[in-house]
């Protein structure tokens, strides 16, 4: 039956967001402006009309980082699911990992990147979630997790499902 109950009408905005590995570490990018600045975060952004989610994800890392990574060597590895009590955007975050790239390292408008030791990831400089989930997308697992947010920071609910390479989740299904 139709329903005049609008509370649980929800605006889906999609993202990526890939974390490029080396025997050097993690790389990762301080954010410079907009969304998540003064944060160190992996790199990726909205995926755009038209393209792919993977095509998004490449096309992120290239702005951002200037490094390129072949479809093929692109893992895809889960998602995380956020979702707000004060607001109806909910947002999904396709994760991806990399551990083969080309070309230069360069800094962008957007994001100053830096190698991290998986020892020395600055979590308390991150989203407050990533602390959460992204050690074990960096133990080659797959993850889904999902946060209730209020505000920008205030966390009020989370799961964190690690999941095995046969299990990888993935949104709408
Ligand atoms: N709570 C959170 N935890 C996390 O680890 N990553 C988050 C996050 N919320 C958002 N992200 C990621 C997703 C995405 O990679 C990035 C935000 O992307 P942006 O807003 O910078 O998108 P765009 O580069 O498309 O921005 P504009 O071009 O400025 O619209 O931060």
């Amino acid at each position: 039956m139709p329903s005049s109950d609008n509370n649980n009408i929800k605006s889906i905005v999609e993202f990526t967001l890939i974390f490029v590995r080396s025997d050097e570490g993690v790389l990762l990018g301080f954010k410079k402006r907009g969304f998540g600045v003064g944060k160190w975060n992996g790199f990726g952004g909205k995926i755009e009309k038209g393209e792919t989610i993977l095509q998004g994800a490449m096309r992120e890392l290239k702005e951002e980082s200037n490094l390129t990574v072949s479809s093929s060597n692109m893992i895809y590895v889960g998602y995380v699911r956020y979702d707000r009590v004060d607001s109806p955007q909910v947002d999904i975050v396709y994760i991806f990992t990399a551990s083969e790239f080309s070309d230069s390292l360069e800094e962008s408008e957007e994001m100053a990147p830096k190698w991290f030791k998986i020892s020395e990831i600055p979590y308390e400089e991150m989203w407050g979630d990533s602390k959460y989930w992204l050690p074990i997308v960096l133990r080659k697992k797959g993850i889904f997790a999902e946060f209730l947010l209020s505000g920008e920071r205030n966390m009020v609910k989370k799961n964190v499902e690690e999941r095995d390479e046969n299990n990888i989740p993935v949104y709408g299904e």
